[in-house]
Formats: C-alpha cells, structure tokens, sequence
C-alpha cells in the first residue's frame, strides 16, 4: 500500500505554517469513503497507474469506515486501488494533501482497507506488480484438482439459449471444488474482497466446511504455444444439505459474475450448469439464498424458458389459460386463486429440481405468456396477481389471527384497492386507522401490483425474445 506524503508521527510539534495551510478551521466533515475510492480491475501490470481497467463500483464502500461511513482527518484524500484478476491480490495507492484532527480523529486507512482486502492488500508496489508474472497460473492450478463440469453437465453441447451469446464459446469450463481442503479455501480467501464490495449485503463462507462446494467458470486462453492461461470469468458458491434418508438439496448462497464479462449470458450459464448438476445427481431440489433482484431476474429467465419446454406444465398453464379467458374476473366476487395442481407442483420439483416457490414465481410468467393476445385479458390477469399479492401479505390464517380487510376507493383497480389491518379482539371497532392511513397503505399495495407485473412483462419479453 503506497502511502505519500504522509505526516511523520515523530514530530510532537505542530508547525503553524502547515496547520494554516491545512486549514481545518471548522469541525472536520469528513470525506465518504464512496467520493474518495476507485477500484480498477487489472489484469496486466501495465494497466496499474493508468486509466485502462475497468473502475468497477462497488455496492458500498461506506460500510467498511466509520459508522458514518465517512474518512476522518486528511485533506484531499485520492485512494486508488488496483485489483489484479490473475492473482486477485490488490494495492492501494494512497495520496494526500495533509492531515490533522480536527475533532474526530484521525483514520485509520490500513486497518479500513484490511477490512476489505485482508491479506490480499500488497503494501509494496513492486510487490504487487510482480504477482502478475509470478501468480500467472494462480488459477490454473487452483483448479488442476477440481472436477471438470461442462461435459458431465451439459453432454457437451452448450444450450442453444446461449448460442449466440460469448458464453456459447468452448473455451469456457466449469471446474468444482469442494471447500474444507487447503487449495481451495486459499482460492476462495483470495475471492472475499470481490464478494464483499461486489455482492450486495453476502459474508463470507466458512472456508473449513466440506460442505460448501465452489464452482468456477473459467475461460482458457492459449498465450503462448503450450501454454493455455486459465482467467476466472465468475463463480457461485452453493451449499449441501443432507435430506433424509439418502439424499441432498443444493442450495446458491453467493454467485459473482465479474464485472468485464457481466450480461454476457455468463451468469446465465453457471445457473444452467448447476441446474444439470442438480438434475444429473438427482438432488431433491435447488434453490437460491435471499437473491437479489437481478439474479432473480436471470434465474427466472432461465427456469421459464425450461417451463416453456417443459409438457407436464405447459399443460397445466393451458387448462388454467382457458379457465381464465372464461369469465370476467374481476367482476366476480370470488376470484379463483389460478394455482397449478399440486401433481405438476411435484413434477417440476422432481424432474426440473424447480422448488415450490420459485415455479410459482415462474407460473404467474407461463400464464401471461399464454394469454395471447395478452391486452384482451390484462384486467383479469392483474386481478389474479393483485389476489396473490394480497394473499402473500395477508398470510394464510388471516381470518382466525383477526386481520381484515377494507377496500379504498381507488381509480386503478378495485380488486387491489384494500388496506389490511389487525383488529383487536377480532372486532372491526377496534381499528385505528384514519382515511390517510388506508390510502397509503391501499397505494403501496397498488405498487406492489405494478411492479410485479412490470417484472413479469419484462422476463415474458427476454424470454420470448432469445426464443425466436
Ligand atoms: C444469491 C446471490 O448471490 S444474489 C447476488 C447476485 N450477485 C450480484 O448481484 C453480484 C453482481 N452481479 C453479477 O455478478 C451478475 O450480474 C449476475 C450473477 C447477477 C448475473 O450474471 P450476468 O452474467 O450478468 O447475467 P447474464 O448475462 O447471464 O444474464 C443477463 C441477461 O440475460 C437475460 N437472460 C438470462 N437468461 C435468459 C434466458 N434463459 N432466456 C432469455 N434471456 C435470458 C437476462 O434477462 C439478462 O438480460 P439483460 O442483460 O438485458 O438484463
């Protein structure tokens, strides 16, 4: 880590002159961590001191400070950090005008830093510089050991999803290692500081647990005759439960596409091949830990476009298409809740490893995509999601836990002009809750509705997009 110009600690006497021209006349505000760090990925050692890789924006960099999140004590604070993706070591360089505490102190960068990078955090320039020849193979031979998956996982073909995307190349392989063995916790230590500023709200695994697997989608690069460079394009992370009596579910805990090859159809492509893992090692299920919206997104894409080929569920949205070009729903009192039948709930779980609430995620997809033309049959569509919406919020036992129901006017749609409220003893009497209150709780409802139907729109659109 470089740090110049530096204030010498030895010096028990201020010197006036370099106080005034610091300046910290008023309580020091502080610089948020976010206004002054970049971080550069870089993959050669040229690229270290110019701007040729790629500043990546981290989550949030805020976390890592004080509890205010902000940089105490320096004047014209510049931190810059390189991020190498051959070694994923990294190195800070740091510059400052001068420092002083004017009333919160002084902070401590290195241990800040350290909080990221731990001991990937080079403070030797050099040092740094030269991993790029001297770790060169650092994932090469992190996955000489690990199982090659792409085969076993694909039967050698890529899926024509992807075959005109940069992940349909064949110079992509999916190697699996299992954590609790030294080569693989070491790849993984290397990995945290990426999770950390890149994976919104994800703690590391715990690198001495077997059953955690990794599994690494790399892209082999031939540099020099006889020498193919192994370069990690993203990896996710998934656990092993045991299920009784014989049997284990998968679970994706943390998936990291890194940054220059993200929507590539690469993040897509890891959840495919984990999904053949899933079905070839015939696990009860797969599912995803707390995904975010994007992941989600992606997830869903690629479970929808399995649905769509899928006979046992194409049938079911069919009947349920019919039964809801039927009748005006949402003239009706009592609106039918369009599930699928619990035979098919079974048969997606058992043959696609889809659980339970992610294929009904993807249901509510099926059936939009089935009422084409979609326009003629959106009010009662949006009837049947604005129900479950409801339903979600409400939960199962609403009626016996005495929570009720009271629509409020609202020019959008009647079936989701509701507010849901508690009452006391079961008696409406004892609501509190005036007329704005229900309006604002009726409006979030409202938006709720909208923008899940508006994700809905979006992935119907990918989906049928890639399929033609
Ligand atoms: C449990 C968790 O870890 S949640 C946290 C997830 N991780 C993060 O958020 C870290 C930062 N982000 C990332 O690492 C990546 O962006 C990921 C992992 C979320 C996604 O990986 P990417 O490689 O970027 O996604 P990919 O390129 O495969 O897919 C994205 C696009 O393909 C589309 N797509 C994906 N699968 C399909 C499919 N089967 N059919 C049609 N379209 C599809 C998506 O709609 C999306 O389109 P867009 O780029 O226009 O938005």
């Amino acid at each position: 880590m470089g740090q110049k110009q530096q204030q010498p600690n030895a010096d028990p006497l201020p010197d006036p002159k370099k106080r005034r021209r610091v300046g910290f006349s008023k309580i020091d505000a502080g610089v948020e961590a976010n206004d002054c760090i970049k971080i550069y990925l870089v993959s050669r050692k040229e690229e270290v001191r110019t701007s040729d890789g790629l500043c990546i924006t981290p989550v949030d960099l805020n976390q890592f400070f004080e509890e205010d999140g902000k940089i105490y004590g320096y004047e014209g604070l510049k931190i810059t950090i390189w991020v190498s993706s051959i070694s994923f070591h990294a190195h800070a360089d740091i510059t400052f005008e001068g420092t002083s505490d004017g009333g919160k102190g002084i902070t401590d960068l290195k241990s800040s830093l350290e909080k990221i990078f731990g001991e990937t955090l080079l403070e030797n320039r050099d040092d740094f510089l030269q991993t790029f020849s001297t770790e060169k193979n650092f994932i090469s031979s992190a996955v000489t050991n690990g199982e090659k998956l792409q085969n076993k996982a694909l039967n050698g073909h890529i899926s024509p999803i992807y075959s005109n995307s940069e992940a349909a190349s064949s110079d992509l392989e999916v190697v699996r290692l299992v954590i609790g063995n030294l080569a693989s916790g070491h790849l993984y230590s290397r990995l945290v500081p990426l999770v950390l500023l890149l994976v919104d709200g994800c703690s590391p695994i715990d690198v001495t647990d077997p059953s955690w697997e990794l599994y690494l989608l790399i892209q082999k690069k031939v540099d020099q005759p006889e020498n193919t460079q192994h370069l990690l394009l993203g990896f996710t992370a998934v656990y092993r439960f045991y299920r009784y009596p014989d049997g284990s579910r998968l679970r994706l805990s943390q998936i990291l596409v890194l940054p220059p090859y993200q929507h590539k159809g690469y993040g897509s492509y890891l959840v495919e091949v984990l999904s053949n893992v899933a079905i070839s090692e015939n696990v009860y299920d797969l599912t995803v830990e707390e995904p975010l919206d994007y992941f989600q997104h992606v997830r869903t894409c690629y479970d929808v476009k399995r649905l769509l080929a899928f006979d046992p569920a194409q049938s079911a949205v069919k009947s349920a298409v019919l039964r809801l070009k039927g009748g005006k729903l949402s003239k009706k009192t009592h609106v039918p809740r369009f599930l699928p039948p619990l035979d098919v709930v079974e048969d997606v779980r058992r043959t696609l490893k889809i659980n339970k609430k992610q294929f009904l995620q993807c249901w509510e997809i099926l059936i939009y995509i089935g009422l084409d033309p979609v326009e003629k049959h959106m009010e009662d569509y949006v009837t049947i999601i604005s129900n479950r919406v409801k339903a979600d919020i409400l939960g199962k036992d609403s009626e016996t836990a005495g929570k009720q129901v009271i629509d409020v006017p609202s020019s959008y749609n009647e079936e989701i002009s509701f507010v849901m409220f508690r009452s006391q003893n079961n008696e409406v009497g004892g609501v509190q809750m005036d007329e704005d209150q229900a309006k604002t709780q009726g409006e979030q409802l409202k938006q709720l509705v909208d923008e899940r139907i508006e994700e809905i729109k979006l992935v119907a659109q990918k989906v049928s997009q890639k399929h033609v």
